[in-house]
């Protein structure tokens, strides 16, 4: 549990050396029995940046960021998070880093603020500063008025952003968020995402968080795409979209294998089955479309068009869409469990 992790009392927010980067990893590994969760993976987050690790479940997103945070020990390969390392200076990381994690980990029992007051010692934030830095953090989530009531009472909502003031609370060089917005409906998510772009203007620190949401991803300046535990490309959202370039074109049809057969022999396009419908990549959908509709011989009852995003960007450098890999890799899981019975 989160609150057994503290390190020992004393230092709050070490300074990270300038020009050293925030995270730097080098052939990182983990394996569980036969499972390698995460394959060898390399990249550096520069100071101040907001590093997003996006895949489906199961990639290796969570396994990464827990031996970042010390909670699980690599199998292989080395990290450092604020010029210290992962293995031998846990205690050093620890003090560095704020986590937010998927499972929450608040005291329901105690108010808001008794659980800020909780880990501020656990910290060893100096008591002087406990009070005006409580305030601070319960502000920059809209919790300060909320202080004095029991968590147990709090929304899901209220509960991650009093979990993101936590995570602040001993002012970390590098804030770890999990799934940041998983489960939560789409406005609270979006009032999470506002929390984190004031939070990166009013605090001097790195946040690196994990996501399975596309539009989330889009809000980091960097992602790296992690797929069966490797990372497949690091760059920045608007980089990745232009490498992808073409249109993507999505078409219902009568007959999905037909028409697959035809844009091949036609047009000379690879299309495949995604999400339901028959997916493929042209330099000008627009311009395409009037071809398709005159050209295909297959009779089609809908087409969309739509400029490369990130799911393309997915596409493209993994071969599937991020649900399909969801999907894909939960029919995996439960043949996996119906194997075992
Ligand atoms: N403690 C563990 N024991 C055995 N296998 C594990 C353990 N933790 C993770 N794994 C396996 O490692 C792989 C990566 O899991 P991980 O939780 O890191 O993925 P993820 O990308 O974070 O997915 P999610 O978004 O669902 O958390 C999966 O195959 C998972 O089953």
């Amino acid at each position: 549990m989160y609150r057994h992790t503290g390190p020992a009392a004393g230092g709050v927010g070490e300074r990270v050396t300038m020009g050293e980067p925030a995270v730097a990893v080098r052939g990182l590994t983990k394996t569980y029995g036969k499972v390698e969760a995460v394959k060898g993976v390399d990249f550096e987050v520069a100071p101040g940046e907001v590093f997003g690790f996006l895949g489906p479940n199961g990639a290796g997103k969570t396994t990464t960021i827990s031996m970042l945070c010390t909670l699980a020990d690599p199998t292989g390969g080395s990290a450092a998070v604020a010029g210290h390392d992962v293995v031998r200076e846990r205690d050093a990381v620890r003090r560095n880093i704020g986590l937010v994690f998927q499972d929450p980990t608040l005291d329901g029992y105690l108010t808001a603020e008794q659980n800020l007051r909780f880990h501020a010692e656990l910290y060893g934030v100096p008591k002087a500063l406990v009070g005006d830095r409580i305030r601070q953090v319960m502000e920059m989530v809209a919790l300060w008025d909320r202080k004095g009531d029991k968590v147990q009472n709090f929304s899901g909502g209220m509960k991650r952003r009093l979990e993101i003031a936590r995570g602040l609370l001993h002012s970390p060089r590098v804030l770890f968020l999990d799934e940041p917005t998983v489960g939560l409906d789409p406005q609270t998510r979006s009032a999470i995402w506002g929390y984190i772009n004031r939070l990166r203007h009013a605090e001097d620190i790195t946040i690196f968080m994990t996501t399975h949401y596309m539009d989330e991803a889009e809000f980091c300046d960097r992602i790296a795409i992690i797929d069966h535990g490797e990372i497949v490309v690091i760059d920045s959202p608007e980089a990745l979209k232009a490498s992808v370039g073409e249109d993507r074109v999505q078409i219902q049809t009568a007959d999905d294998t037909a028409a697959i057969a035809a844009l091949r022999d036609r047009f000379g396009l690879e299309a495949a089955v995604r999400e339901g419908q028959v997916t493929f990549a042209v330099a000008s959908g627009e311009q395409f479309v009037p071809r398709l509709f005159a050209e295909l011989g297959v009779p089609i009852r809908s087409v969309s068009v739509s400029r490369p995003s990130l799911d393309d960007v997915f596409m493209s450098y993994t071969g599937s869409t991020i649900r399909d890999a969801e999907a894909e890799g939960s029919a995996n899981a439960w043949m996996r469990a119906m194997a075992r019975r």
